[in-house]
């Protein structure tokens, strides 16, 4: 079968590298963060190459000098100790930004790992990191300098350590709030269920989101600690041995009266170095923002219902545990704020023999998604299993130490979830989502994942593979999305299927052409699947046998037929009247009266 939303691949022909050359182009069309880039890359320039292109040694001097006019030989003329102006401003360049480099860098190693880690965990490591942070943040830098330099020395370069310490905190900040917003994101869920490791799904799904914003800070940061490093120089609480911009107008201020223009130089090179990064930043963030902010469609928390106990109806255990799957007296519980416990989930018993589709129902808060979530090991936070057993082939998942468990997501059980758009990390092309599956839980080659993932997209028939493969979430419908994300849970050949609304999202035509799908990896592969939905018409079209979820139970449970045609318990009679209202009755067949005339 074809698929019916051609329109959408019109644009895939223009995917892969596109973002980078409009936000390229988009960088071009500002001519001030352009030209701030300019001045920046000549101050970087000449940094490097002082040695080559410095005139003279910016510590020789000759006193018969001192203060001498500018000439051919020296342009910019002579300091008070008759150094030569125009070497130390070169020489200068390189150790100011050397000084910079060094706070920026320690902020760096120190803001971004801690802001990473405290942001993805939370928990403890949030609790110390942040009260650690708040504490740096509330001293007053000047003074912690000033005590630095009392006890480590006047070296600058040890006082631009200092600073790097001193201005980590708001590269901690910042990527930790992002990381905090984007550990939410259903795509970063779905990295996870498909058995990636933590490590992993922060480097390439949560650190790419973070990377725009840092480099951003980093200009902003650059300019700070320039200008902090100059503050030092001027006011003299370095040595002043290093030729630096603000040593040279630390000097260059005592002999106001004598020599202004000694002032000029290094206030100019400062001056248009600060500015130029303020500009580069504030261009930055023009071009990159958009791309740096995560997408804003996140998993919402559930409110919390109030619990209501309703008696449990007699849904007799089988005697035989599932050979795929097998549940049996499966509770979860909510911590909750005041330190009690909810149950969302009181006891349930599930089978799934290999080859079965079972539809699990009911209505919205009844605890479907709950027990997908037991399953796959995935229940959210303050969420856990508080009794009961869940098998799957035989290895009971509950109490599995998360790296075994890990182990088995992907590859014996895998899930389909219900926003297929949110569920695919923006960031990246639909091949390379397919692809890092492959290579990191199946080890394949670039090449072999490459082929892999072009006959996967076949199976989920999807009409030009190639150009989906290289295309962004944002360049295919919902349809083709939720076909991807098939794709993406059957690549590791896993063996049960967990599929959480998998239609909710999408229209008729396309519902179908899914369920379609679905029926045929079953018959094709074999496959297993739990499928959670509220939509009994998906139930009579896909699944062998029904469970009728209310308030956290199972209250009946049978196969389709027998739950859609004579239901036993009161609530899935409900359901099913449910359905069916709102639906105007179909007015009873009448045979059309053709008056003859006469
Ligand atoms: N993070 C959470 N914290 C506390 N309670 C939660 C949380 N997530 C879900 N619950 C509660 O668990 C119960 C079952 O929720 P679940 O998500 O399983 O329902 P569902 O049947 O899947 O509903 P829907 O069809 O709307 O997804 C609900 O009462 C809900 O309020």
């Amino acid at each position: 079968m074809s698929d019916p939303i051609p329109d959408s691949t019109a644009a895939i022909a223009l995917a892969p590298k596109t973002r980078q050359v409009t936000a390229f182009r988009r960088f071009l069309s500002k001519p001030l963060a352009v030209g701030a880039a300019v001045i920046l890359a000549i101050v970087v320039l000449v940094a490097v190459f002082a040695p080559i292109i410095a005139p003279f040694d910016p510590g020789a001097s000759s006193l018969k000098d001192a203060f001498g006019p500018a000439s051919a030989a020296n342009p910019l003329g002579f300091d008070s100790a008759g150094r030569d102006v125009l070497s130390r401003l070169i020489w200068g360049a390189q150790n100011t930004m050397t000084g910079a480099g060094i706070a920026l860098i320690v902020a760096l190693v120190l803001g971004i790992p801690t802001g990473l880690i405290a942001g993805y965990y939370g928990r403890w490591f949030d609790s110390i990191s942040s009260w650690i942070v708040n504490l740096v943040m509330s001293l007053p830098a000047m003074v912690v300098l000033l005590a630095s330099r009392a006890i480590l020395g006047p070296t600058i370069w040890v006082l631009m350590i200092v600073m790097g310490v001193l201005v980590a905190p708001s590269f901690f900040r910042l990527v930790r709030g992002i990381v905090g917003n984007v550990r939410n994101e259903l795509y970063v869920d779905a990295a996870r269920v498909s058995g990636l490791r933590d490590w992993r799904i922060i480097g390439r799904h949560v650190f790419i989101v973070v990377r725009a914003p840092i480099i951003i800070q980093v200009a902003l940061v650059a300019g700070v600690a320039i200008g902090l490093q100059a503050g030092l120089e001027f006011l003299g609480i370095t040595s002043g041995d290093t030729p630096t911009w603000g040593a040279m107008l630390n000097e260059a201020f005592q002999n106001i009266q004598r020599a202004p223009m000694l002032l000029l130089w290094p206030g100019l090179a400062l001056g248009l170095t600060s500015a130029s990064l303020v500009l580069l930043a504030s261009g930055l963030s023009d071009v990159l923002g958009e791309r740096g902010a995560p997408a804003a469609r996140r998993r919402t928390r559930r409110n919390a219902a109030p619990a209501i106990v309703v008696p449990s109806t007699s849904v007799p255990a089988p005697a035989e545990r599932g050979a795929l799957l097998s549940i049996r007296d499966l509770a979860v519980s909510y911590e909750l704020a005041d330190g009690g416990v909810r149950e969302v989930v009181h006891g349930i018993n599930l089978d799934i023999a290999p080859g079965e589709i079972l539809g699990l129902v009911g209505e919205s808060g009844s605890g479907k998604s709950q027990t997908a979530f037991s399953i796959l090991g995935i229940l959210p936070e303050g969420g856990s299993v508080s009794r009961g057993s869940v098998t799957i082939q035989g290895t009971e998942v509950i109490g599995l130490a998360e790296k075994k468990h890990r182990e088995l997501r992907g590859t014996v059980v895998a899930y389909v979830p219900q926003e297929p758009m949110s569920n695919l990390d923006p960031s990246f092309t639909i091949g390379d989502q397919l692809a890092e599956p492959l290579r990191v839980r199946l080890g394949l080659s670039k090449q072999a994942a490459k082929a892999r993932v072009l006959e996967l997209l076949q199976m989920v028939e999807i009409a030009d593979p190639a150009r989906t493969c290289a295309a962004y979430p944002h360049e295919i419908s919902g349809g083709m999305a939720q076909r991807v994300l098939i794709a993406g849970a059957m690549s590791c050949d896993p063996d049960l299927l967990v599929a959480d609304e998998p239609t909710t999202a999408l229209d008729v035509t396309v519902q179908a052409e899914v369920l379609s799908l679905l029926r045929r990896l079953r018959s094709d592969r074999g496959i297993g699947v739990l499928i959670v939905t509220h939509n009994l018409g998906v139930v009579a079209d896909l699944c062998d046998r029904v469970a009728v979820m209310q308030q956290g139970r199972i209250v009946e449970q049978g196969s389709t037929e027998q739950i859609l045609v004579a239901p036993e318990h009161p609530y899935t009679r409900q359901l099913l009247g449910a359905a069916l209202d709102g639906v105007d009755a179909r007015p009873e067949w009448q045979p059309r009266t053709t008056e003859v005339s006469a």
